[in-house]
């Protein structure tokens, strides 16, 4: 089960030949920059570009094989697709968009109900208001909303925040979380947003200059030191972690992970509950020993697994602590005092964390 797609085609001086496999369910990001051919990608997928060379297999079944002449038309396909305009009726209201799709699908077909997609996308409120009166965020969540109402086997999502402006994508993150954790649905999403893929994806197929440079698990495509994501000025790990405990003296947090405890200022979380931490390269440090007199909370024991200049000053390494990996940006002058080599046990220490959900 899952996805497995391979495309060749040419578009002007452009020219894509990608191939990839995916999940049957969860978040892929399509990564990569402004031109690498992840909306192209995505339009092979919904069968809106022909690729001459073509073939799409998504949960067992095969939607375009170029060497049978086998290809599904779009509207054969059962896709949700949500762009980054929202693309509403003007003229009909919320719930009047959400219906026509739904509508259109037979009963038994039907793998989202209207509550259901009312409710996940907070929609409530806002039925019977016409989209011109909507925030940007709101009508994006409607779109959201009735591509889900199509019962799709496969949501394609082509920045659906980029027109948004910062609030807007705030809110509207916690209900693409959702979605993911609560429907089984598969997800492609593109983005050029390294926040938001941190932030959604499971698994992270990397595109340039229209190939597939990697694809993989998300921490790895974050952490690889040979590719972009790493070499980033905001290049940052993720560490999936689990709330263990308030401690009300100090008004402090403790979140497990299986190298250790981070401990963060007390938040309204609920012990058990897991979230993903974002720490960028630049707030992590290292040391040869544990370090004695320190303000600092955060520091574990680690091993370096690899390391890779990134200029003439400074050093990018990959940490491992414990099964999680993290990444510091450091001098090559402070890597030269320490005498840094790979597989050399180490503690690294985190200064700031970002809490993803
Ligand atoms: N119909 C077309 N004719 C000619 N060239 C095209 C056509 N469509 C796309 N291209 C070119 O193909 C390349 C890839 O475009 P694509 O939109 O897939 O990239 P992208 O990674 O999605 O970029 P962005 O993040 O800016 O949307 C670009 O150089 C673009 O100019």
């Amino acid at each position: 089960m899952g996805i497995n797609a391979h495309f060749e085609l040419g578009l002007g001086g452009f020219s894509l030949d990608a191939g990839f496999s995916a999940p049957g369910r969860g978040v892929t990001a399509l990564f990569g920059r402004s031109g690498s051919g992840k909306s192209t990608l995505l339009r092979c997928i919904a069968g809106l570009e022909r690729a001459p060379v073509g073939r799409l297999e998504v949960n067992g079944e095969v939607w375009q094989e170029s060497g049978r002449g086998r290809f599904l038309p779009t509207h054969r396909r059962p896709i949700g697709y949500v762009f980054q305009e929202p693309g509403l009726f003007p003229h009909l209201s919320v719930q009047r968009n959400l219906e026509f799709g739904w509508k259109r699908i037979d009963r038994s077909r039907r793998r989202v109900a209207m509550d259901q997609a009312v409710e996940l996308l907070g929609l409530g409120r806002l039925l019977g208001r016409a989209p011109g009166g909507l925030s940007g965020g709101e009508r994006q969540r409607v779109a959201i909303a009735r591509a889900l109402l199509s019962s799709p086997e496969l949501l394609l999502m082509d920045e659906p925040l980029a027109a948004l402006d910062l609030a807007s994508k705030a809110e509207i993150l916690p209900y693409l979380e959702r979605l993911h954790g609560e429907l089984a649905i598969p997800v492609l999403y593109v983005s050029h947003a390294p926040d938001e893929v941190a932030r959604l994806a499971d698994h992270v197929v990397l595109l340039q200059e229209g190939r597939v440079i990697h694809q993989g698990g998300l921490n790895e495509a974050l952490t690889r030191l040979d590719l972009p994501l790493a070499r980033d000025p905001e290049a940052a790990a993720v560490v999936e972690v689990r709330v263990a405990e308030h401690d009300e003296r100090y008004q402090l947090t403790y979140l497990d992970f299986p190298g250790g405890r981070f401990t963060i200022s007390r938040r309204a979380l609920t012990p058990g509950q897991r979230l993903r931490l974002r720490i960028h390269a630049q707030d992590v440090s290292v040391t040869l020993n544990r370090p004695g007199e320190t303000s600092i909370l955060n520091v574990f024991p680690a091993r370096l697994r690899e390391m890779a200049e990134l200029n003439g000053s400074k050093l990018l390494l990959r940490l491992e602590v414990g099964d999680a990996i993290l990444l510091a940006r450091i001098t090559r002058k402070s890597a030269d005092h320490l005498g840094l080599r790979p597989g050399q046990p180490l503690f690294a220490q985190t200064k700031a964390l970002a809490l993803l959900n």
